[in-house]
């Protein structure tokens, strides 16, 4: 049987479709469509006892199964810290339109990054990249580099208070060429490095998911000339008013000053003490608002889990 290749207009399968894995023989009721990318789609989905999920479906049997592993390893030795989404079966799948394969996880749930900053104020920005590099750095420990870190593999569940992260598919061990990546994110891409699979990659994308969520016209601007220009970008952060206290952070990465996780959190830190000064405030002026609690509660949370992890 042909493999299923996949099309920008339609979907593999269709609310209220049944898929049944070949092999394992479980079906997931699927509830509808989560997300799409350059690998595969993700469907919202329902076991026969009710559970909800999300199964991950794509026509490279190869990358299904490396990333299942993975996810697989990351779960069994970071327990109880939501490094990535827990991870189930594994199968393919045969539908009218080919072959697919197939695997299916914890469906995370929460709200993408952009909605959850203009909701609660860019001022978080800080708050959640602190609770990324928490998550960066127990990866590194590991032998990992994250690989494809970009605003849209990140979601915020606003009742814990935590960052989570999707889409371990550029997962890659340190050494190795980072096999998934997006070119804003990419340090090869701006001239700026190698794709080599080292903590400095992942660094550098963090710097620019500030810059894309700071100022997502800039990114635009940016992002459609034909040639990158990092020199352009440079001065743009120089010159706007927005990046103020980032600006620091930003240029000791850029200069190749900044090249660990835990070098970036200690720039991080005044932005943070910033953020949660802001909250106060807002708090006194308004009792109803009370997000700080929240958040850095899960933050706090996330350090608290990498400490027990690292001393117990
Ligand atoms: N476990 C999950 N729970 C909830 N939503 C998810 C989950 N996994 C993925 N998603 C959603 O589906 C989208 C696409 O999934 P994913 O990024 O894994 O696909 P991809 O083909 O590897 O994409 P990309 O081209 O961005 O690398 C994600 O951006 C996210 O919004």
């Amino acid at each position: 049987m042909a493999t299923w290749q996949p099309t920008s207009s339609k979907p593999l399968f269709c609310s209220g479709e049944v898929v049944r894995g070949v092999w394992n023989k479980r079906s997931y009721l699927v509830e509808g469509l989560l997300g799409r990318g350059a690998n595969g789609e993700v469907y919202r989905v329902r076991k026969t006892n009710g559970e909800r999920l999300a199964l991950k479906v794509s026509p490279q049997s190869s990358d299904i199964a490396l990333e299942h592993k993975i996810l697989q390893q990351l779960q069994g030795a970071a327990r109880g810290i939501d490094l990535g989404p827990l991870v189930f079966d594994l199968d393919d799948v045969s539908t009218p339109r080919g072959k697919a394969f197939f695997y299916v996880m914890e469906q995370v749930h929460g709200t993408a990054l952009p909605p959850f900053l203009k909701k609660r104020g860019r001022h978080w920005t800080s708050v959640l990249m602190l609770q990324l590099c928490t998550y960066l750095e127990q990866m590194h420990q590991l032998g990992f580099c994250f690989g494809d870190l970009k605003v849209e593999n990140c979601l915020v569940d606003e009742q814990r208070g935590r960052l989570r992260l999707v889409d371990f598919g550029g997962v890659t061990p340190f050494g190795r060429g980072v096999k998934e990546y997006t070119e804003w994110y990419d340090r090869a891409w701006w001239g700026q490095g190698s794709r080599r699979a080292e903590e400095s990659y992942d660094v550098f994308a963090l710097s620019m998911m500030v810059v894309a969520l700071l100022a997502p016209d800039l990114r635009h601007k940016l992002a459609a000339l034909t040639v990158p220009n990092f020199s352009l970008l440079m001065q743009s952060v120089a010159a706007d008013p927005r990046f103020g206290p980032w600006r620091k952070a930003l240029q000791s990465v850029w200069s190749g000053r900044t090249k660990t996780v835990a070098r970036f959190r200690e720039l991080l830190l005044p932005m943070v003490n910033a953020s949660v000064q802001h909250e106060k405030r807002e708090k006194r002026d308004n009792p109803s608002h009370d997000w700080s609690d929240v958040l850095l509660f899960g933050s706090a949370a996330v350090l608290i889990g990498v400490v027990c992890l690292i001393f117990l």
